[in-house]
């Protein structure tokens, strides 16, 4: 059986880099730089005291396109080495055992920088080997391999000429920009050499600062005074850097993107998923040494180890809110302003910061926003609804009466009151709605029920069209005239209705036999208040028509004021009352 060998197309290979796996064509720079960061560190393996550099330079003459010139001190590579680690792709120096500590592993990158130009000049001489080698590589995979008579020093130096179209990616500043982006924190010196030296890479990295100077860094880079900087940690994902907390709250469960390096080189600033969901109130540098890039080396592959660095650094972030607590109470309690939905989620999920943190978090209580501390100082008898409508219908009663009720109808916050007793077992914490707060309205005394005997009941008869209910208290506040309550069934009842007028007729049909069979007469209530001023007015007048358009107007108003959308007949009573009242006042 005869047998044949594949043959690799390289322009088609250059097609699928350029257009497929690399996001722009710049990143052939960081594939020269990562190239030089991979042969220092090889050639430090032999000679451990070696101090590596880099130096970049470009030539632009007039009439020709310019040229990168970019060297490395690095291990440098043999004759026979260049045969086989240039002229084959996919082969690499990189995949032996010590391959961990080098950045690159595919054996392509090189390759792009056929993306920009139409040759590769190298230069190299390797440590082993007292030979200047000139490798040539053409973009149709032919490539020439010289041994020069000039000696050079162990490293490898390369030419690159832009071809026609993208000499934009050659110039000064554009060069310099992106070894700083991809560079910044690599390990050894990168220098540029124009008119005068200039380093382009830092001397300390964001993960090798102190708190106060990451801060810094961070304003200087992203020109955010971010409320403090956590260091983090990852054992497994060999993973250090730091989260810094924003200071503006951001939408719960909003993707953060970080900003993260593999050995040193920038994969990217937009990583998504390398810190735990509930972390969305930070964003983070970090470096990682253990985790793979894909070939693109725009993200990571999605690896078992990922999810646990994932975790490790999440709980180095709950680890240092818990510390703060005890630390720097002030930091923490502002960091809880900004970003208590997140802290909220940390706690419900965990048993042990919920503990730590339950007294500072705040709920928006009759009584405005508090935190637990403070609902603490007021009562250990906790009310709270789970629904916002009912929190609406009870919190100003609530607010008059000085009894704090919680909004439980926000995320996680039901959850978080239901758990209070586990670490307050003083506390009792109790499920209210607007019935039973109503039976805490004190009941007229029986001389005053006689009075209000009319009232009620014409009242109950101008309702009775509404499925709604009249009823006499005594409550507070008395500004309040009127009180509307409804339970669930009456609130379903509502919105269908309502829904009902607003669709077509098939729909309605379908509605109106979902809704039959539902209505209670006292499934809602007008609660009036016998303390209200108008309420008393309106009580001793005899006026029985204009009675009937007040007890309308209130019935309104009070669904109004519990934010229910009013239905066609609402909108209606209220248009015939206003009109009315305003006829009446003119004296028509
Ligand atoms: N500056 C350099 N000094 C020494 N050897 C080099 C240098 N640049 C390239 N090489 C050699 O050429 C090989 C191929 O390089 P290339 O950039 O294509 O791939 P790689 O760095 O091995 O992997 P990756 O595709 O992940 O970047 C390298 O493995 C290395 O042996």
């Amino acid at each position: 059986m005869d047998q044949f060998h594949f043959k690799v197309n390289l322009k088609g290979m250059i097609d699928l880099l350029s257009n497929h796996l690399y996001s722009t064509p710049q990143v052939f720079i960081r594939e020269l730089i990562q190239n030089g960061v991979d042969a220092i560190t090889a050639r430090q393996k032999i000679e451990p005291d070696h101090k590596g550099e880099i130096g970049l330079e470009l030539f632009a003459p007039n009439n020709a396109y310019p040229t990168l010139y970019i060297e490395d001190n690095g291990i440098g590579l043999t004759e026979e080495e260049v045969h086989h680690f240039l002229a084959q792709i996919g082969q690499t120096s990189k995949n032996k055992l010590d391959n961990e500590d080098y950045i690159g592993r595919f054996g392509v990158g090189l390759l792009s920088c056929f993306i920009v130009s139409d040759e590769i000049v190298l230069l190299t001489c390797s440590v082993k080997e007292d030979k200047t080698i000139e490798w040539r590589g053409k973009p149709d995979g032919s490539y020439t391999i010289k041994v020069l008579e000039q000696k050079m020093e162990p490293g490898t130096r390369i030419y690159l000429q832009s071809k026609q179209g993208f000499d934009s990616y050659f110039k000064v500043d554009q060069i310099q920009q992106m070894v700083r982006h991809y560079g910044e924190f690599l390990p050894y010196p990168i220098h540029f050499y124009g008119n005068e030296s200039i380093r382009l890479n830092a001397e300390k990295t964001p993960w090798e600062m102190n708190s106060q100077e990451a801060l810094q860094y961070g304003k200087q880079k992203m020109d955010i005074e971010y409320l403090d900087a956590i260091p983090l940690f990852s054992a497994t994902g060999e993973a250090q850097g730091v989260a810094y907390v924003l200071p503006f709250s951001i939408r719960v469960n909003a993707k953060q993107r970080h900003r993260v390096y593999v050995k040193q080189m920038l994969l990217s600033e937009k990583i998504e998923g390398i810190l735990p969901e509930w972390a969305f109130f930070v964003t983070s540098i970090l470096n990682v040494n253990q985790l793979k890039p894909t070939a693109s080396r725009e993200e990571f592959s999605n690896d078992a180890r990922l999810e646990l660095v994932q975790k490790e650094l999440g709980e180095c972030i709950k680890r240092y809110l818990v510390q703060l607590t005890k630390t720097n109470p002030d930091l923490f309690e502002k960091i809880i302003q900004v970003h208590y939905e997140s802290l909220k989620f940390l706690a419900k999920e965990d048993d042990e910061l919920y503990a730590l943190f339950i007294d500072w978090l705040p709920f928006t209580t009759s009584l405005g926003r508090l935190t637990v501390k403070e609902i603490r100082k007021h009562t250990n008898n906790i009310l709270y609804t789970p629904n916002m409508d009912e929190f609406r219908q009870i919190s100003q009663v609530a607010k008059s009466q000085s009894v704090c009720v919680i909004n439980g109808a926000y995320v996680h916050d039901t959850e978080l009151i239901g758990k209070l007793g586990s670490v307050f077992p003083e506390l009792t914490v109790e499920q209210t709605n607007p019935s039973t707060f109503m039976y805490q309205f004190t009941d007229l005394s029986l001389e005053d029920r006689r009075k209000a005997f009319d009232f009620v009941e014409l009242a109950n008869l101008v309702l009775q069209p509404y499925h709604c209910t009249a009823e006499m208290r005594n409550y507070q506040p008395s500004d309040l005239p009127a009180l509307y309550t409804t339970n669930e069934d009456a609130l379903f009842m509502r919105t269908t209705e309502q829904t009902k007028e607003e669709t077509n007729d098939l729909f309605s049909s379908i509605i109106g036999q979902l809704t039959s069979n539902k209505v209670k007469p006292n499934d809602a209530q007008l609660c009036f208040n016998f303390q209200n001023p108008t309420i008393q007015k309106v009580i001793q007048s005899n006026n029985r028509e204009r009675n009937q358009l007040v007890i309308e107007i209130l019935y309104v108003q009070a669904l109004l004021l519990g934010n229910y959308p009013l239905k066609k007949q609402e909108f209606q009573l209220l248009n015939k009352g206003l009109i009315s009242f305003i006829e009446q006042g003119i004296g028509e």
